[in-house]
């Protein structure tokens, strides 16, 4: 939305993230807002991306017309009591990228009638390949969500999920880059096992990921309309030969628990979001 005033109240890992995703998109950065605890983050990603930084969160709600809170999910609720007086007199539109911290939780403690959007993207928002889910308060118009839709459109996709589905979404999409980037590692190690050198497994490792994430993503996008894109299943089927080698490693993650493994993942990152919200 050109001419918006968009303010980030830290500057951290998934702030950076974002707003380097949108320079690098091409998003005009000059209306974005800077702050951090510290100060000297938010000074020197503004400078990287010809942003502005401001000299205290207050200086930023009373200038900003989207405030994005990028604080720990433990630093929000102190923070937005300090925010209480900036927000109530000059009530921006607020984005909450914390985790485990429902909307009602938010409403609860902004000032009464906040605007408030929450968001959970990731960290591949700065390569512009983020997966965000967005879900808006009651008194969030539409205009008010496709501006937030627009700022994360930049960066990757979007969708709109009921708010008692984020701690899901977070399994999903939130932390699961952590657990891509653990199977990443372990499968980059075996390769040194195998004699290759780490580097080069690693940089092997990460584009058959890569690939093998895109090939779904074209499948989805290409045999949509027919009615049935091939799954993952059709497509581990596709690459196991009988009595092949893709067969022989298949069945022995299977056999040391991989899915079972993923599973408990998810599960402990859900009940982890749920304590953090309680
Ligand atoms: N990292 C990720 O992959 C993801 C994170 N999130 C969410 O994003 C949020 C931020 O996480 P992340 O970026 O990892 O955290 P970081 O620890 O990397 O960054 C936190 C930032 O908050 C700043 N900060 C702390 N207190 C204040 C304050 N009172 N006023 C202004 N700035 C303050 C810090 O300042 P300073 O730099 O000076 O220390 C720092 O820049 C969390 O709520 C998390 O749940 C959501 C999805 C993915
Ligand atoms: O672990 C965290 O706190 C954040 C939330 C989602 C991903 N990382």
């Amino acid at each position: 939305m050109p001419g918006l005033r968009i303010g980030f109240i830290g500057a951290g890992s998934m702030v950076g993230a974002i707003v380097r995703g949108a320079a690098a998109a091409g998003r005009e950065t000059s209306g974005f807002l800077l702050t951090s605890a510290g100060g000297a983050s938010a000074r020197a990603l503004a400078q990287e991306v010809g942003a502005a930084s401001c000299q205290s969160n207050d200086e930023l709600v009373a200038n900003a017309d989207m405030v994005v809170l990028g604080v720990k999910p433990y630093t929000l609720p102190g923070l937005l009591d300090e925010l209480a007086v900036p927000l109530a007199e000059h009530s921006p539109l607020v984005v909450s990228l914390a985790a485990g911290l429902s909307l009602a939780r938010l409403e609860g403690l902004a000032p009464s009638g906040t605007r408030i959007v929450r968001a959970m993207p990731n960290i591949a928002a700065g390569v512009g390949q983020s997966m965000t889910a967005l879900a808006a308060g009651a008194p969030v118009s539409p205009e008010d969500l496709a501006a937030v839709e627009d700022l994360m459109g930049a960066v990757g996709r979007t969708v709109v999920l009921a708010d008692k589905d984020f701690p899901a979404f977070v399994g999903l999409a939130g932390s699961s880059p952590a657990f891509v980037l653990t199977f990443i590692d372990a499968l980059a190690r075996a390769g040194v096992l195998g004699g290759i050198p780490r580097a080069q497994a690693v940089e092997i490792v990460t584009q058959a990921v890569l690939g093998t994430a895109r090939l779904l993503q074209a499948e989805a996008d290409s045999n949509a309309a027919q009615g049935r894109p091939r799954t993952p299943a059709d497509l581990i089927d596709a690459v196991c030969s009988p009595g092949g080698t893709t067969v022989a490693g298949v069945v022995a993650l299977q056999r040391a628990g991989f899915s079972d493994a993923v599973v408990r993942a998810f599960e402990a990152t859900v009940a982890r979001d749920r304590e953090l919200g309680s």
